[in-house]
């Protein structure tokens, strides 16, 4: 199966198929501009990715795939390398060695930040970073302009789509009564959520999130956690947090929760699983 996602596909715009695609990467064929191609399942493949900070090892021989459409948790003690694991799916840092996939063909070791942003891989940082002295409905617009090239051609057809397109992720956030607000004078769970909107606004395929929930309410981390869940089969997401209620709330019985240590995954299954891991109790959750 493909998945259509709204790819600029011009001369200039830093993506490039020859190097994205099958050609380089001995998988077959390129990439065409807007599919991602999950065939396999996969929207995220990691393998063996290590990267050195000064001979250091922050990740080590990292492998993992996260299906299409899954809500991965990922935890682990501090130092663990998962910030560093993010920084290397969105292109900020790069590895040393490995394999760093989006689907079956886009090699996002060899594209840029920006390029990787545009293939729809979406990022959420600890912080909330919002545009403060504008109202949460036009922060929604502005996240979606901010995808300029592919949208400035396309400019009468915006204003409906976006009009649209705001009002739905409003309603998905819960936000709908703080519309007219300036962003700057919501909750901070407020302000995270509309973060998260403003990434949904340029329909992520992946949605990353680090540490979402610090310095939240356990009321705020509630909301936060069933949004998330509201947003499952919409995008796959993968989710580093350290508040053990909120992972509960997401990975559920049957959900996926990763725990990584030294670089590395050291345990991954259900959190019942995980929790009872010898090596996981001793290196994180404790006794
Ligand atoms: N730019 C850098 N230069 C040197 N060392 C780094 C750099 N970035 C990360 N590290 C080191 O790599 C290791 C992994 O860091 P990372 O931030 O990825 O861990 P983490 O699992 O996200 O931790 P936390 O839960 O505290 O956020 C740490 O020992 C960190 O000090």
């Amino acid at each position: 199966m493909t998945t259509a996602i709204p790819l600029p596909g011009k001369a200039g715009d830093g993506f490039d198929p020859e190097t994205a695609g099958g050609s380089a990467t001995g998988l077959g064929h390129l990439v065409r501009p807007g599919e991602i191609d999950v065939s396999h399942g996969a929207i995220l493949y990691l393998e063996d990715v290590t990267v050195s900070f000064d001979g250091f090892k922050a990740l080590n021989n990292l492998s993992l795939s996260i299906d299409e459409g899954e809500l991965r948790c990922v935890i682990g003690p501090n130092g663990a390398g998962k910030t560093t694991m993010m920084d290397v799916i969105t292109g900020k840092t790069r590895p040393d060695a490995g394999k760093v996939f989006l689907g079956q063909t886009i090699d996002l070791a060899r594209l840029d930040e920006p390029s990787i942003a545009r293939i729809g891989v979406g990022r959420k940082f600890q912080k909330p970073t919002v545009f403060t002295s504008h109202p949460v409905w036009e922060n929604l617009e502005l996240a979606m302009k901010a995808d300029k090239g592919w949208w400035a051609s396309l400019r009468a057809r915006l204003d409906r789509e976006a009009q649209r397109k705001v009002e739905e992720v409003l309603a998905l956030l819960h936000l709908e009564p703080e519309a007219y607000r300036l962003a700057g004078d919501l909750s901070h769970g407020q302000k995270q959520r509309l973060e998260i909107g403003m990434l949904l606004m340029q329909q992520p395929q992946l949605l990353l999130l680090d540490e979402p929930v610090a310095g939240m309410t356990d009321q705020e981390t509630m909301e936060l956690a069933e949004l998330l869940n509201r947003l499952r089969g919409t995008c796959s997401m993968m989710v580093v947090e350290h508040d053990m209620e909120f992972v509960a709330a997401l990975a559920g019985d049957a959900g996926r929760v990763t725990v990584m240590a030294e670089g590395r995954v050291l345990a991954d299954g259900t959190l019942a699983a995980v929790r009872s891991d010898e090596a996981v109790i001793e290196s994180y959750l404790g006794r």
